[in-house]
Order: structure tokens, then sequence, then C-alpha cells
């Protein structure tokens, strides 16, 4: 068949293969090719016991039809070693099918602890450990599949299956979770909720019944959802006796309840029962925790804040993250002290081996200077304040900093206070991700206008909200000029520079926590682009500014590719009138990380004077 869904070249781990569904699952993933570890641990349904003989029944099987397939006898719960089976035969692991389950179905007051251990011991860590062992090597190869199997008993419920229907239902949301981390790296995970003839359903189901749902009627499926040509993901599907649905959440149009400066009753609620619980009127289909979950309470929120809103409630379908433009906080008494100013300086790359160092890392220095891009960091703190407020809902590990511009209209002065006022002058939808533009003022102790500076950043993912893609009022980068640069500066950041950076205020842990960094998609945590924006501040300092913080008024860039500490920033610089423009390479890989930057020199002698 010549567009047959093929596995030749992956191998495919099933667990609980000896027999039933995950026998029929091995048996047609070997017919298209795979390399198949058949997984059962030989026991009973109610988890006792051990044999050999189902896995190699089934492995008899397929290796007599012609294919490829090994035994493996592991209990799921000893996920390293069933997964290690595969990469000790195949050298690698696929697609991995969580099938391995038994029953110990009590009615709820006889369930004892160990009913309700061994079940969850089984199905849901026992997919848990197969499932984690496999994912590096999926991640490493950005590719896999991963199939969870629930069940009508989790999703509805099913009397005498409390302890089942609570595993099988924490698969969907295991599932739902590894959907989302898994996705950036093609590694794809949906839920079935299977009605077959099996060992299992054989305590439960009469044998006519068992005879229609034969487990062939559910393979299929299992093939599509593993298949590279699949992009399904976080799905849950039931699927039995030849029919396959998919099911999804539906949220009624529900009802405020509370008031704004009015206490919230049980008799409220009581009263607003109806809309409570009305799916006619106002329903909607919730997929993403940020903008249908905590997403969608903050804006509730606003709007029970803010009644006069014309987009109150319960229309917040209409509301975008557009709504939060205007969004602003001031905070007061914001201190730059000279040690914080220098241990800036210490994090943007100043070094006692570099000749200019007393100045800004030395409080006793005659001509003692803030780096004028330090304002980025007493600004910083409004950003996430604003971000946060209103409608706009962000998922942390999905947000870069996309594009910085500073504005000096008086140089820093350490040991001083200042109040900064933020606001959320513009967001756009580029589609594949949505853009925030903070404007944040500082202001010195007279409210004269210190400096401003706008924080563009990149929410990966939050796109498609059917917002406008441009902004007039976000200050543009601009193309640097296509000749020899006239300057060139080249410095090594230390493996410790985020580390180190994190200490002048950004402690989003993307930049520290490996963890956390993952979630976002790097392999390890990566430079503040404030940071990198710092190094090529300096640079520009030094070789067009005689390192005088005077002649520094302005710069903008974007930030185009992520960098890890350690790497090298090559910036070049071309003079033209005023400006000096740059972009910035990181010398290790060639690639531009800074680009389309430029710094406005002062020709203004009122401030150079200052
Ligand atoms: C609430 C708390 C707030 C805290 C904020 C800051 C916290 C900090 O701790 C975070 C950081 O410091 S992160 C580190 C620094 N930043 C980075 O490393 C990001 C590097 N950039 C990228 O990876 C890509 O540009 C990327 C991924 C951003 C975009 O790349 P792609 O997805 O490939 O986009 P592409 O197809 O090239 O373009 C799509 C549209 O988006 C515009 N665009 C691209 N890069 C942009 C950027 N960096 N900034 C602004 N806009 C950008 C493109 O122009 C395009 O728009 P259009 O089609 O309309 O022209």
């Amino acid at each position: 068949m010549a567009d047959q869904l093929r596995f030749d070249g992956k191998v495919v781990l099933v667990t609980g293969a000896g027999g039933g569904l995950g026998r029929e699952y091995a048996l047609e993933f070997a017919r298209r090719g795979a390399s198949v570890v058949v997984n059962d641990l030989g026991g009973d349904i109610k988890g006792g016991g051990k044999s050999s003989v189902a896995a190699d029944k089934v492995v008899d099987e397929i290796r007599k039809a012609g294919g490829k397939a090994v035994a493996n006898y592991d209990s799921v719960e000893d996920g390293e070693k069933v997964v290690q089976t595969a990469l000790d035969h195949y050298g690698g692991i696929d697609i991995v099918v969580n099938n391995a389950g038994i029953l110990r179905d009590r009615s709820f007051l006889r369930t004892s602890d160990a009913d309700w251990d061994i079940v969850h011991r089984v199905h849901l860590r026992g997919a848990f450990k197969v499932t984690r062992a496999a994912w590096s090597h999926m991640r490493e190869k950005k590719f896999g599949r991963v199939i969870m199997t629930s069940s009508d008993a989790g999703i509805f419920g099913n009397r005498g299956q409390a302890n089942y229907s609570a595993a099988k239902l924490g698969l969907y949301g295991f599932s739902n979770t590894l959907a989302i981390e898994g996705a950036k790296n093609n590694i794809y995970c949906n839920t079935i909720a299977p009605t077959a003839g099996s060992r299992l359903t054989k305590t439960v189901m009469p044998d006519e019944v068992i005879n229609v749902l034969k487990p062939e009627y559910v393979a299929p499926l299992v093939i599509y959802l593993c298949h590279e040509s699949s992009q399904e993901n976080g799905g849950l599907f039931e699927v039995g006796g030849g029919y396959v649905t998919k099911l999804r959440w539906q949220r009624a149009g529900g009802a405020v309840v509370r008031k704004k400066g009015v206490q919230m009753t049980a008799e409220q609620v009581r009263d607003c029962w109806n809309d409570i619980v009305d799916f006619e009127t106002n329903p909607d289909y919730p997929v993403n925790i940020s903008t249908d979950g905590a997403g969608r309470i903050l804006s509730i929120i606003d709007q029970i804040e803010n009644p006069e809103d014309p987009n109150a409630y319960p229309n917040p379908g209409g509301k975008g993250p557009e709504a939060a433009i205007g969004s602003k906080m001031r905070i007061e008494n914001v201190e730059l002290s000279t040690r914080d100013a220098m241990l800036y300086a210490l994090s943007i790359g100043v070094s006692t081996t570099q000749e200019n160092h007393l100045k800004f890392a030395y409080e006793n220095s005659e001509d003692f200077s803030v780096i004028p891009t330090m304002s980025v960091c007493l600004a910083f703190p409004v950003m996430p304040g604003i971000m946060k407020s209103d409608a706009v809902s962000i998922d942390y590990t999905q947000l870069l900093h996309g594009e910085q511009y500073t504005e000096c209209f008086k140089p820093l002065k350490s040991d001083e206070k200042y109040s900064i006022e933020g606001e959320l002058v513009d967001v756009l939808d580029k589609g594949k991700g949505a853009i925030f533009i903070t404007e944040a003022k500082m202001f010195d102790k007279n409210e004269e206008l210190v400096s401003l500076n706008q924080f563009t950043t990149f929410v990966r993912g939050a796109g498609g909200f059917g917002g406008k893609r441009d902004s007039t009022v976000a200050k543009q980068p601009l193309p640097t000029p296509d000749r020899q640069p006239d300057a060139v500066v080249s410095e090594k950041t230390s493996l410790d520079q985020a580390a180190l950076y994190r200490l002048s205020g950004d402690y989003n842990p993307l930049h520290i926590d490996p963890n956390f960094s993952a979630m976002g998609g790097f392999e390890k945590p990566i430079l503040h682009g404030l940071c990198s924006y710092g190094f090529a501040a300096r640079a520009v300092l030094n070789k067009f500014c005689n390192d005088d913080v005077a002649k520094f008024k302005a710069m903008k860039v974007r930030f185009s590719k992520p960098v890890l500490p350690g790497q090298t920033l090559q910036t070049e610089m071309w003079l033209e009138g005023d400006k000096v423009h740059f972009c910035t390479k990181i010398g290790e890989t060639g690639q531009v990380c800074l680009s389309n930057g430029y710094v406005i020199l002062n020709k203004d002698d009122r401030l150079a004077k200052l």
C-alpha cells in the first residue's frame, strides 16, 4: 500500500503487551515496520504473579511474521529497565504506548490502602516512570509520540472503581502537561479511553459484548496518533467497536457573583445558580491554562473592579490582551546605590583588566559614573507589574525579551532616589507570538525626567488573538550600514554572567534554573537580553564616547538570538552622523544576537555639562 502509515526505523515500546489491546498494538506496529519492545510482567489482572510467557508469545508471533520484537518482563514501575531494553536492542526509543494496567475493583467503602496504592502505582506511577525514562531520548531526536491509556471510568466515574477512575483521569492530566512540555521537541502526547474486550474488561462485561469490542478496532487510532504525520497533541479520544471520537471541555457561561465593594455570600451563589450551570447561553471550550484559565479569571476580576468597562463580562471573548493597553503603575523611592551601580557595571563586563574600570567599579574614583543603560534595571520592576495586571495572562516559560530602547535625559546619579512610572503602551499580534510594549519613565526627586525605557517583550505561542501586527508607538530598530565596521569589540562573557547579572534585578529563572529554561525549550539557562545590551552599550561608550556617559543619548536594539553564558559577544560598530549603528554577533557561532542596533550620541552641551 503506497500510503500506508509506516514505522520503519522507529522503536516502539508497548507496556502490558502480552495480551488484549497491548498485544494488538505490538503486532500492528511490527507489521508496519517498527522494532517493538513487548513489555509484560506476566502477572494476573490484580497485579499478582510474574511470568515471561505472555510477552514471549507475542514476540514469537511477531518474529514468525517477519517482524522485529524483543521481550521485556519488568514492572512498569521500573521504567528505566523497561526503556533500557529498547536502548540495548535497538539503540533508541521513539514511541511509548502506556497500556499496562491492573484492576482492584471494590466499592469505595471497602477499598483498602493497598487497593488504592497498587492501582495508582501501576497505572499512574508506571506511566510516569516509563515515559520519563524515554523522554530525554525522544528530546534528543526531536521526535516522540506517547499514548496514555485512560478510561471512561475515569472520565465519567464507575461504580466500584474509585481507585481505577482516579488513576485513569490522572493519566489525562499527566498527558496534558507532557503535551505542552513536549511540543517544542516534536513530542506529542495523547490519551485514549478505549472500550475493548480484554483481561480487564472481561471481569465487568458479558461475552457477547466483549466479542464485538475487538482490540483491532482500537489499535488503528493508536497507530495513527503515533505516526510522524499526525500533528494531534494533547487530545483525549474515546475509541471502541469501530467508533473514534475526540472529547473536550465545555464550560458554562457562569455568573459573576461578586460585586465591587460588597461581601460575597453563599446566598448570592444560590441566587445565581441557574447561570452558573447554564451551558446554553454563553458556553466556551477552554483549552489553555493561561488564556482560558487564570487569564480569564483575571479578566473577570478586571470587569468586577471596573464595572463601567464596555467589554463587561459575560462577554470576555470580545476582550483580547489589548484591553490592558494603558495599564499603569508607579513605584516611588527606587534607590540607585553606589554599590548597585558597581555591581551592574561588573555584571555587564566591566573588569579590572580594563584600563577604564575604576570609573565604573570604584566608588572613590574622581570621575565615578553610572553606566547609562543601568536605568533598565531600575525601571524593570514596573514591567512584570503591568503585564501581570488586568487582562494580560502570560506563560512565563515562553517569554523572551524582544527589543529595548533607552533614552537618557540626565546622567544617572548614585545614592539618589527615583520614581518610575510604567505604562503598557501597545500589544501586537505576531501570529506565533504576542508582543507587549511597556514604557517606563524615570523621574528624579524634582520630578524631572531622567530616562525613558521601552521594553518589548515577546511571548511565544500567545499570538493569534486577532490583534494588530505593527505599532505606531514602538521605537524601530535601524538597519546597519553595508560596509566594513569602523570599530569592533569582542568580549567573552563568563559562564556565571547570567548568575551575576540577575543580581541587578531581573530574577527571571530562565537565566539560572535549568528546569525552567528547559520548559522554555532551551538546553541551558540563557543570558539576559539586557546583559548583552549592557555589553554593547559599553562597547559604544568606549569606542565613540571616550567612556563619557554624558555623550550617550539613546540606544535601541532587537534581541534576535539567545546567547549562552560563556559565549563571546562581538560588537561591530559604524559611525554615521550622530548615530553609532551596531550589531552584535556570537563569536563562537557567527549568529547575530543583537540586530539593527543604534546609539544616538549626545551633541547637547547642556546635558554634557550636567
Ligand atoms: C513580565 C516580565 C517581563 C520580563 C521581560 C524580560 C525578561 C528577561 O528575563 C527575558 C530575557 O532576557 S530573554 C533573553 C533575551 N532575548 C532573547 O534571547 C530572544 C532572542 N530572539 C529570538 O529568539 C527570536 O527573535 C524570537 C523567538 C523572539 C522570535 O523569533 P521567531 O519566532 O522566529 O520570529 P520571526 O518569524 O523571526 O518573526 C515573527 C514576527 O515577530 C517579529 N520579531 C521577531 N523577533 C522579534 C524580537 N526579538 N522582538 C520583536 N519582534 C520580533 C518579526 O519582525 C516578525 O514580525 P513581522 O512578521 O510583522 O515582521
